[in-house]
Order: C-alpha cells, then sequence, then structure tokens
C-alpha cells in the first residue's frame, strides 16, 4: 500500500530532550521514526504531552531535534540555512487548533488569505483580491468575506480561512495541529471532508495530529500511536477498529468508543495515570497501566516490529505471544 519512492518525508530516529529541573532531562519524543507518503495522511495520536506537538515542531522547522534526522525528499532539515528554511516552509504549511490566535484581528480576510503569496513575492498587491475570493471558493466560503475580519466568522469558518491560507502557497504538506478539536463535531466533520477533498485533488501530503482516535481513523491512511514519546504502534487507518494489537491502542479504542459512538463493545480503560515524562520506566513506558505486564517489559524497551505489511508494532506480549 505504501510504496518507499512515495515518501515525501521521514523521520529517522528523532530524539528530542529538554532540559528540566534539578538537571534532569525530559525525552519528549524517544527514537521517533516515521514516513510521510505523497497524496496520504499521516495521523499522530496520542494523549496530551506525549510528544506530539514537539514532533510536528521540528517537521515545519521551528525547531532541531536533538539526534536523528528528518529529511524531506532527502535533505536534511537541520542542514538547511536560515535562508533555505524560509524557502522550505512553502513546502510545509501548517494550520493550528485556535486560528484566532495566530491572526491578527486588525487584518480583513482579504489580507490574511493573501499574505503568504505577497511574503514571498508570489502575487501582485493588484491581484489580491481576486486571489483571495479564488481561495474563499476553494473552501466553500462566499467570495464577499474578502472584507470581513475574523471575529465576525464562526470557529469553523475561520479554521476554513486558515486552511485556504496555508494551502495558497500549494504546499506539498500540509500539518495539522489538533486543527478541529476545538469545533462542533458537526463542523468538525464538514472541515476534515474538506481537507480530504482538497488532499486528494490537489495530491497533498498531511500530518493530522490529534487526540482523537475515533476521529482520524475515519480519514488517515496511516496512524501513529505516540505514547510518553515513543511511538508503539503504526496501523492503516481503516485497521485500527479491527486490527490493533498494542493494548494502549485498544485502551485508546476503547474509551473513545464508549464517547462517540455509544456501542455495546467491550470498553477498555486505562486504570492509572500515565507516568510523568521526567520519570518514564526501564523497559516499556506503557508497563504500569498495562495488564498484559511481564518481567521483559520492566527490563527492555519494546521496539516496532512488523506483524503485517503497513503494521508495525512495539509490544512484548503482542510479539511473544
Ligand atoms: N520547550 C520545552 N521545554 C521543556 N519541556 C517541553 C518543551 N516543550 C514540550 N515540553 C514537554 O515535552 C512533553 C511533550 O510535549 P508536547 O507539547 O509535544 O505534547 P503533546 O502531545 O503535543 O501535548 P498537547 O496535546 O497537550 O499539546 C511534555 O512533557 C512537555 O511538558
Amino acid at each position: 500500500m505504501f510504496n518507499e519512492s512515495d515518501i515525501v518525508l521521514s523521520a529517522k530516529h528523532i530524539v528530542k530532550q529538554f532540559p528540566a529541573s534539578g538537571g534532569r532531562t525530559l525525552t519528549a519524543c524517544n527514537d521517533v521514526n516515521l514516513n510521510v507518503y505523497k497524496g496520504k495522511t499521516l495521523g499522530i495520536v496520542g494523549e496530551s504531552g506525549c510528544g506530539k506537538s514537539t514532533f510536528v515542531r521540528m517537521v515545519i522547522s521551528l525547531d532541531k531535534p536533538t539526534s536523528g534526522e528528518i529529511l524531506y525528499h532527502g535533505k536534511n532539515l537541520s542542514n538547511l540555512s536560515r535562508k533555505e528554511t524560509w524557502l522550505n516552509r512553502q513546502n510545509m504549511q501548517m494550520v493550528f487548533q485556535d486560528p484566532q490566535a495566530s491572526f491578527d484581528p486588525k487584518m480583513k480576510i482579504v489580507d490574511i488569505l493573501t499574505e503568504p503569496l505577497i511574503n514571498y513575492g508570489k502575487l501582485k498587491r493588484s491581484d489580491k483580491e481576486a486571489k483571495a475570493r479564488e481561495l474563499l471558493e476553494m473552501v466553500e466560503l462566499p467570495g464577499d468575506f474578502v472584507d470581513r475580519y475574523p471575529h465576525n466568522m464562526s470557529g469553523g469558518q475561520r479554521q476554513r480561512i486558515s486552511i485556504a491560507r496555508a494551502l495558497s502557497l500549494e504546499p506539498e504538506i500540509l500539518v495539522c495541529d489538533e486543527a478541529t478539536s476545538a469545533l462542533d463535531v458537526s463542523v468538525q466533520e464538514s472541515v476534515i471532508q474538506l481537507l480530504v477533498r482538497l488532499q486528494r485533488e490537489k495530491n497533498i501530503s498531511m500530518l493530522f495530529i490529534c487526540h482523537d482516535l475515533a476521529l482520524i481513523r475515519s480519514f488517515a491512511h496511516q496512524i501513529a500511536v505516540m505514547y510518553l514519546g515513543n511511538i508503539v504502534e503504526v496501523i492503516p487507518g481503516e485497521d485500527v477498529a479491527e486490527k490493533s494489537l498494542h493494548p494502549y491502542t485498544q485502551a485508546l479504542l476503547g474509551a473513545q468508543f464508549s464517547i462517540h459512538m455509544n456501542q455495546n463493545k467491550k470498553i477498555e480503560s486505562i486504570e492509572s495515570e500515565a507516568p510523568s515524562p521526567l520519570d518514564v520506566p526501564h523497559g516499556c513506558p506503557f508497563q504500569n497501566r498495562c495488564e498484559h505486564c511481564m518481567e521483559k517489559c520492566k527490563t527492555t524497551r519494546p521496539v516496532l516490529t512488523e506483524v503485517e505489511a503497513g503494521h508495525e508494532v512495539a509490544c512484548h506480549y503482542v510479539t511473544e505471544k
């Protein structure tokens, strides 16, 4: 399903550490290996604090890994000069959770939408309004919105503006960090439908960061499940419900079925709290919350192992049973 030749971006052995109080070190990403494929969506899912945003910040060159490489078409992003990083940002655009916070409230939509094109010298000022109308149409908003201000729009409409602005530069990768998390469920669905349509039309690769596995599995081609900085399972989105194997993925699914689907499925929940990221145990990071924990899990960190094409899992219980 995923061909090596279609890899657009590749994270190789990414480690990101931050200094913490008392001379300690917090490892936010611990040997992350992931590929983003042409025209496909990679969803990264996990609880708050698992390292999703830290990973994304490195992908869009806002931060550098402590070790490891992020390769965009084979080029290590850490080796780019400032100018090259700025130029490369056109290829990787981002949609944030709260567009209100990233829009200047005094700017009209026409200027918000066309600012990136103007900054990169790709649009004449005299063509701004026509371009803004075209971008509004692309995200199914009326052309008259060019004269509005962001505060005169709904959350869903603002998020469409954010998407239009991000896509104005025709990026190859669109990174969405909790981009629909603040929206009502029905608005969330319509924004996802829009993203899926635009992805198909423009063959965009998407990196979609989200804490909601039930949502992300409905459209992501590949899902990476992250726990305390570690990727514990990578699985095709369509297979998550039936084939996921890691006890953490299953616990996330169980918890979300109970909220979203209200089905008579067995509800699995995670009993205890995640350990502090400053105090991740040796061995498997999930051990204290796992009902299948064995002796080996307390001493040896499981590595991602392929169990089927496109499906990898890091769990001793799964790979040794
Ligand atoms: N600049 C920083 N300095 C120190 N620690 C940091 C820094 N940035 C992130 N962290 C820590 O790294 C860990 C991962 O944080 P991150 O924001 O990547 O998680 P997340 O999965 O995106 O969570 P959320 O969904 O809440 O944003 C957390 O423990 C966080 O406190």
